[in-house]
């Protein structure tokens, strides 16, 4: 059988399909076995969960809910739970599959899962928000576990909910089980530097990215959709590390432009005063997102949701780079006219892989009971960051192709290497 023959393309929605062909894209200049291709083509497991949740006005309210683990060949599933009124298994699908890819692509032993719940959790109050996360955490308690599957925070989930998952899965085993879930506080088994490891891997790939394109990025300007974890870590070393100028920054309020760029410690305070948005903030001119996108800038950093840069705003983006911080924020036709116009795409599964890199140590520091500091942490997560940049650019040039596909081919070869020795089947 030939790639190209594969029978069953019908995707669980299209954002898995625009995943399957970012992936046939790469498995056919690498000529992958095709029995490989099939198999990877597809997740390993989903599970789907409806629970029921007491709110405070004694209604009961039914939740849907969902694990996906797409592929465990090369260790246990690793990636978020996000919290979203419209997510769904097509969403979910989709980033467990993103997953699988960016642990192999930094070379980190795990495969890639994800999970969602369809919430919109700023309607909750704190108690909901706990009872939600908690009956959540049971119905998925058969999928996940430290050697099994281990979930992080993703949109609308952080520390605190972290925190609840593993006291969870802690009383119904009966034993406190730290590594159960990453990004917990750091008083219960979380690591040094994993609020800001998104962030500071989006920072290190646009500075090599820079240095490939010939940019200085202390002159560079820069535009950020999104200013939740991933988009204001990457603001606040962007500027205070790096020199860049953050000239535009956005959110689900709007957005903001600045030419002489953002006091971004003063931004996040703002954010933090006023129910987690940027909206009002007195130093700045009220754009679009979709204005933000098309700015004039050196390096554009879309961090918040899927399919935000589409074939319409692709035609007019000037930013020379664009880095991924969110999952899937380029669409298929929006990534080839982008390609036409030479803007160098750090993708998806490269460029935000900071975040699972500090998971995965936080999953180390708690099986070893021994934690690091934050020097510790920074030097590790720049060293494999540097090196992944380093071999997805040298397969992009080998291959003579774009960096998606580049970052897909690193990948798979390690993912079909795990597949083959395991002796899944005959080879
Ligand atoms: N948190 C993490 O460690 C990682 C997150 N990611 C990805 O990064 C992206 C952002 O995640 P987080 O920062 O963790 O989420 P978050 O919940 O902390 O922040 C999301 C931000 O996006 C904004 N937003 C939502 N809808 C928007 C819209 N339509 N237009 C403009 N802005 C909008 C929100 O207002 C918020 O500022 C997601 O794609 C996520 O999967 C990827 C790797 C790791
Ligand atoms: O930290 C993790 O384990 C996963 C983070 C995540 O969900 C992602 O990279 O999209």
């Amino acid at each position: 059988m030939k790639l190209s023959e594969l029978g069953r393309l019908e995707a669980p929605g299209p954002l898995y399909k625009m995943a399957q062909h970012q992936f046939l894209k790469a498995a056919k200049l690498m000529d992958l076995d095709p029995n490989i291709g099939n198999f990877l083509l597809w997740p390993q497991r989903s599970l789907v969960v409806h629970f029921p949740v007491v709110m405070d006005d004694g209604r009961v309210e039914i939740f849907e809910g969902y694990r996906v683990q797409h592929n465990t060949a090369r260790g246990p599933a690793k990636g978020g739970i996000r919290y979203h009124p419209e997510t769904n298994l097509d969403e979910v699908s989709s980033l467990a599959f993103w997953m699988t890819w960016k642990c192999a692509v930094v070379n980190l032993p795990y495969g890639g899962g994800k999970g969602g719940v369809r919430v919109d959790p700023s309607k909750l109050s704190e108690k909901e928000l706990e009872k939600l996360s908690r009956r959540f955490f049971s119905e998925i308690q058969m999928l996940v576990g430290p050697t099994k599957d281990i979930p992080a925070p993703d949109v609308n989930t952080n520390a605190k909910i972290m925190a609840w998952y593993m006291d969870t899965y802690s009383m119904n085993s009966g034993n406190t089980t730290l590594g159960v879930v990453t990004g917990k506080p750091l008083d219960l088994g979380g690591s040094e530097g994993r609020p800001e490891a998104t962030g500071r891997g989006v920072s290190i790939t646009a500075a090599e990215a820079c240095k490939a394109k010939g940019i200085d990025i202390s002159k560079a300007t820069v535009a950020i959709q999104g200013f939740g974890n991933v988009g204001s870590f990457s603001a606040k070393i962007l500027s205070e590390e790096y020199g860049a100028k953050i000239v535009a920054v956005s959110d689900v309020s709007g957005g903001l432009y600045n030419e002489d760029g953002f006091d971004i410690n003063d931004l996040i305070r703002y954010r933090n005063e006023n129910g987690g948005v940027i909206k009002g903030y007195p130093k700045g001119k009220a754009i679009s997102n979709e204005e933000l996108l098309t700015l004039d800038v050196d390096i554009l950093v879309p961090a918040a949701l899927e399919n935000a840069i589409t074939g319409n705003i692709a035609k007019d983006v000037k930013a020379k780079i664009i880095v991924e911080g969110a999952n899937g924020p380029t669409t298929e036709e929006a990534e080839e006219i982008l390609i036409e116009k030479d803007v160098l795409i750090v993708p998806d599964i490269l460029a935000n892989a900071g975040g699972v890199t500090v998971s995965y140590f936080e999953w180390v520091q708690d099986l070893q009971s021994f934690f690091w500091d934050i020097e510790d942490i920074r030097k590790k997560l720049h060293k494999i960051m540097t090196k992944s940049f380093g071999e997805v650019y040298a397969t992009k040039q080998k291959y003579n192709t774009d960096m998606r596909t580049a970052a897909y081919i690193v990948a798979i070869g390690r993912v079909a290497e795990a597949v083959k020795k395991r002796g899944y089947f005959p080879m």
